[in-house]
Order: C-alpha cells, then structure tokens, then sequence
C-alpha cells in the first residue's frame, strides 16, 4: 500500500463522491461473500444428495452475480465521477499557476514540459484517484469482515490470513524510496522528450536551413531510449510489488486450506464450513489483490505527482488578488474610453539574480494626440519597459499613473513586436476582446490598414488564419494585431517594433496609421529604427545602464 498525500486531499475534497464510490465497492465485496456463502451451500447439499437445496443455491448464487453486474456498473461510474471532479480541480488550479504573466520571464520552465505536466500529467493521477484511493479505503471494512467471519469458523485459518494480508499490504513499504526514485527519473526522462520534441516541431524550418534534421532525430531517439528504459526501471519496480502481493495471497490461501483440512480431518467441522473456510480466505484476498492491480495500472502516472508540485497544482491560491493581466468576468476588460496622461516617475528594475538594474530612475511622459517613441540600442530595456507597463513585472521603485491614478493592465492594448494569433477565422482573431459590431471592425481593420486586403480574399473576414498565423504575412500579422488591439478600446497604446516587418513606405504608412489612432489614445511605440520615425514628435532614448552606474 502506497500513499501519495496530495492525492488523498485532493480526493478528500470531495467526500460524498469518495464516499459512494467506497460505499458501491464495500457492497461489491458482499455479493461476493455472499456468493461464496451459497457456492458452499450448494456444495455440502450435492455431497448430501439435497437436490431442492441445490436449486435454490444455484438461483441465489445467478441472482447475486447478477446483482453484483448492477453494482459494479454503478461503482465504476462512481470511480469515473470522483476521477474527474479530481482531476478537473487539480488541472484548474495548475493552469492558474502556470499561465501567469511572470511565466514569460522564466527561464527555466520549457513550454513542453508545462503541456506535458498541465494535459497527461493531471490525467495520469486518475487510476490512482478513482482506482486505488478507494480500494485502499474499502480494504479495512472488507478485509475485517472476511477475517473475522473466517477467525469465527476456524481461529487458525483467521489468524494466518490476517498475517498474510498485513505482509501484502505493507511489505512494498520497504522499496518505497526506490520507487519513488525511478518514478522521479521516469518523469524526467518524458518530461524532456516532451519539451524537445514541442521545441523541435516549432523550430523545424530553422533546423532544415541549419541541416540539423538528422542531429535532431538523433537527439529525439535518445530521449526516447532514455525514457523507455525508465519506463523499463518503473515497471519492474511496480512488478515486483505484485510479486510480494501474490506471495501472500498464495501463502495465505494455502495455509487456509491445510487449516480446513485439519478441521475436516479432525472432524471438527460439518462439510459446509470447510468450504467456507476455503471460500473465505480467497475471499479475504480479494480487495488485496484489486489494490495490487489498481496500483501497477497506476503508478506510471503518478510520476508525475512531483512536477504537478512544482507548477502549484495541489496549493490552493493565496489571497484572491487578480492576474493583472486576466480581463474582469465577462470577456472584455473595462474600457475607461480616453486618457489625457500616462506619466512615469523614476521607474527601477532588475531581474532576479540579476548583477544590475535594467532600468534606474527612468521617467516618461505621454499624451494623447502625441505619439511617443521609446529608442534604444538592443538590451537597453525597452521591453522590459513594457512588461513592467503591462504589471507582468514588478518595480524596485518608481510609479506609473495614468491621469493621476495607478495605471491599470486593463488599461493597455499592446502590439507585441512578434504578435501571436491563433487558429480560427480573421473575425474569431478580430473579436479575441469581445464581439465588435460589424462597423467597428470595419473601423478598425481600416485604421490599422488591412481592412483593403481582407476584403481582397475570397472568404473575407471568415478566411482562416492558421496556427500562429503562419499563412500570413509579418506585416499583415501586425497589422491584424493592431486592429485587435484598436478593438479593445483601451485608453493606452503598447506598440512593440510596429515597422520591424515593413518595407520604407509601409513603414511610414503605419507610423501615419498611429499619429491617428493617437488623436484618440495615448499611444507609446518601442523601435530600433530612429530613420522609421520621420513624423515623430516625441522620443525617448533609453540608454543601458552600466556597471560603473549602479555599483550596488
Ligand atoms: N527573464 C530575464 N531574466 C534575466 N535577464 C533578462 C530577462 N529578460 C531580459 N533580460 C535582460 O534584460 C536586459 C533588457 O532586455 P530587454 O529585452 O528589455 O531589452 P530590449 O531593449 O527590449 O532589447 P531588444 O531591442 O534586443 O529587444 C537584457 O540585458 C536582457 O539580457
């Protein structure tokens, strides 16, 4: 018997379900006493020559199996409700604390190895949460009954058995550590798999240039070899605690039956309860041997218990401060309609661990009807600069405030300088904030110049955009941002590299497209390229910040 604590209080919460689940299970176990009770009828009434008496046992031992169907029908959905209320609640509570903005700046998670943890991780704990926690449960009531019944017709055979299924059930204790050692490597080894091969699939066009193909399939085979191996380690270890399992059972039953024998022998007992003696003690072993199956079919998934861990997906929040980046319930955030100000005081940062600030005592200010841009060479904390904006990061000091009051995330539409868009329709990329009517995405797509080549395509707004939005262009990619981002109706404008994309005239056609929707917003623009920024009234250097000036 193993236990995994956070499991049990993840099925702890939920005690009616565990309840009836054990409930179902206990009353499964008494068909079988009870069908045990009357094959044992049947048998001493055939030696005795009771052909009525057997009838009857026969019809009774029909109506339990087929009582025992219903049952187990009702008991396995059971086990299914518990299951997934488990697995639900814990995948809930992973994906809060995975899909936060400081996820973007850690730079140890790989996105691979978050899907594999977030999708077959949560659903590898199901055998165990629906199978084995129940089984555990119910062992205590079933087990008294069979032994107790079995110590009342014979003490000896009693006493044997109950020795027996205490080995059974605690013996696998003593490689405990060892397997949870192999199930740590297990999960390592598919973990990594996991998070190259995702890595792989995304960078497959840059591998083919570099003519990596071949090095990368090598490096996938030896994951793979890795992790069956692993697999290998785990499932002999888990064997093995069957084997001990079976080992008991069988030295238990055995020495039941040479207990009944002497009592058959010795004549101490009438026909029927030297079967029963028989009966029951294979009975006696019946939960042990469902934990012991439950536990091998289960306890590949539970290496993962561990990384769940990691990720949060068995803490429960603290406090119920929102993610700054998470819209109020309801979709779309609440627009404030316009802003006059974004002002920026002193603003500090520097990465965990980091030696320096990224960013000392910088000030900014922006407002609407001005567009503002933000140069700097590369690394200068441009966009570190946003990410602070946007509340993924947190100052050492200095404040932002729009119109005099904090600066909220939901404030800020942004157009990141590599804007993601996902699978579906342009309009289902349009309406990622909301459902605009029909007049506001003509606006918008217009403002941010697109509108002209969507209606271009045969299928319009419904054409699909594929995965990342690979079947489109990087101009037309941002240009699609940035009608998304209009549609947000947000007083402040994020604009990440909007001309990285672009050729001189498109270029200069976007920074027209902002000028405009600035007469309206505060609107803030990062670039590397100062020739792009003809027209631009407000710039903003940001330089480095050296060693020598921030010697703390
Ligand atoms: N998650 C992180 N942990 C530690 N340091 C980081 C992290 N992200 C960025 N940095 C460092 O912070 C500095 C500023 O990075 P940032 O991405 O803000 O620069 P940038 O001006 O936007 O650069 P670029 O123009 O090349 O995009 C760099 O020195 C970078 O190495």
């Amino acid at each position: 018997m193993m236990i995994v604590p956070q499991l049990w209080r993840e099925a702890a919460r939920f005690p009616a379900a565990l309840a009836w689940s054990v409930g179902l299970l206990v009353l499964v176990f008494l068909t079988h006493l009870g069908q045990a009770g009357a094959i044992a009828w049947s048998m001493s009434a055939v030696l005795d020559g009771r052909p009525r008496d057997v009838l009857v046992a026969v019809a009774l031992i029909v109506g339990i199996a087929l009582l025992r169907l219903a049952l187990s029908l009702a008991q396995t959905s059971a086990a299914t409700l518990l299951g997934g209320r488990v697995r639900q609640a814990v995948r809930g509570r992973a994906m809060a604390a995975a899909l936060v903005p400081r996820r973007l700046h850690d730079t140890v998670a790989r996105d691979g190895s978050m899907r594999s943890g977030l999708s077959d991780g949560v659903d590898g704990t199901d055998a165990y949460v629906s199978k084995y926690i129940p089984a555990v449960v119910h062992i205590f009531p079933t087990c008294a009954i069979a032994v107790s019944g079995l110590f009342l017709l014979s003490p000896g055979a009693g006493l044997l058995v109950a020795a027996a299924i205490v080995f059974a059930l605690l013996g696998p204790l003593a490689w405990k550590r060892m397997m949870a050692r192999r199930g740590l490597d297990h999960w390592d080894s598919y973990d990594a798999l996991s998070a190259d091969l995702l890595e792989s699939l995304r960078g497959m066009a840059t591998l083919r240039t570099l003519g990596d193909v071949s090095g990368t399939r090598e490096r996938l085979d030896d994951r793979s070899e890795a992790l069956r191996r692993a697999t290998e380690r785990v499932m002999r270890g888990s064997l093995a605690e069957t084997a001990v399992t079976d080992l008991a059972v069988q030295a238990g039953v055995v020495a039941a039956a040479i207990a009944a024998t002497a009592h058959a022998v010795t004549g101490q007992a009438p026909a029927v309860e030297v079967y029963l003696i028989l009966l029951l003690a294979s009975e006696a072993f019946r939960p042990v041997r469902d934990l012991s199956r439950h536990w091998h079919a289960g306890f590949l998934g539970l290496t993962a218990v561990p990384a769940l861990d990691r990720i949060g997906a068995f803490t429960e929040p603290r406090g119920t401060a929102p993610d700054p980046a998470t819209p109020a319930p309801g979709g779309r955030a609440p627009a404030d309609g316009t802003a006059e100000l974004l002002s920026v005081r002193g603003l500090t940062f520097r990465y965990p661990d980091a030696h320096r600030d990224v960013l000392q005592d910088f000030d900014l200010t922006a407002r609407r009807g001005t567009l503002t841009a933000v140069v700097g060479a590369s690394g200068a904390g441009k966009s570190t600069f946003f990410d602070l904006l946007l509340g993924f990061l947190a100052p050492r000091a200095g404040h932002v405030e729009l119109d005099g009051r904090p600066l909220r995330t939901s404030d800020i539409a942004v157009v990141s300088q590599r804007p993601v868009l996902f699978a579906g329709t342009i309009r289902d990329n349009l309406a990622v904030t909301g459902d605009p009517e029909e007049a506001e995405l003509f606006a918008a797509c217009d403002a941010a110049g697109i509108l002209d080549e969507i209606r271009s395509l045969p299928l319009g707004f419904s054409t699909e955009v594929a995965e990342a939005g690979t079947n489109l262009s990087g101009g037309q990619r941002q240009r699609l941002a940035l009608a998304r981002a209009l549609l947000a109706r947000r007083p402040v404008l994020l604009v990440d590299e909007p001309t990285s994309a672009l050729d001189a005239d498109r270029a200069a056609g976007v920074i027209d497209t902002l000028h405009r929707v600035a007469r309206d917003r505060v609107v803030v623009m990062i670039s590397h390229r100062p020739e792009s920024l003809t027209g631009v009234s407000r710039i903003l250097r940001l330089d480095p910040v050296h060693l020598d000036r921030n010697p703390s």
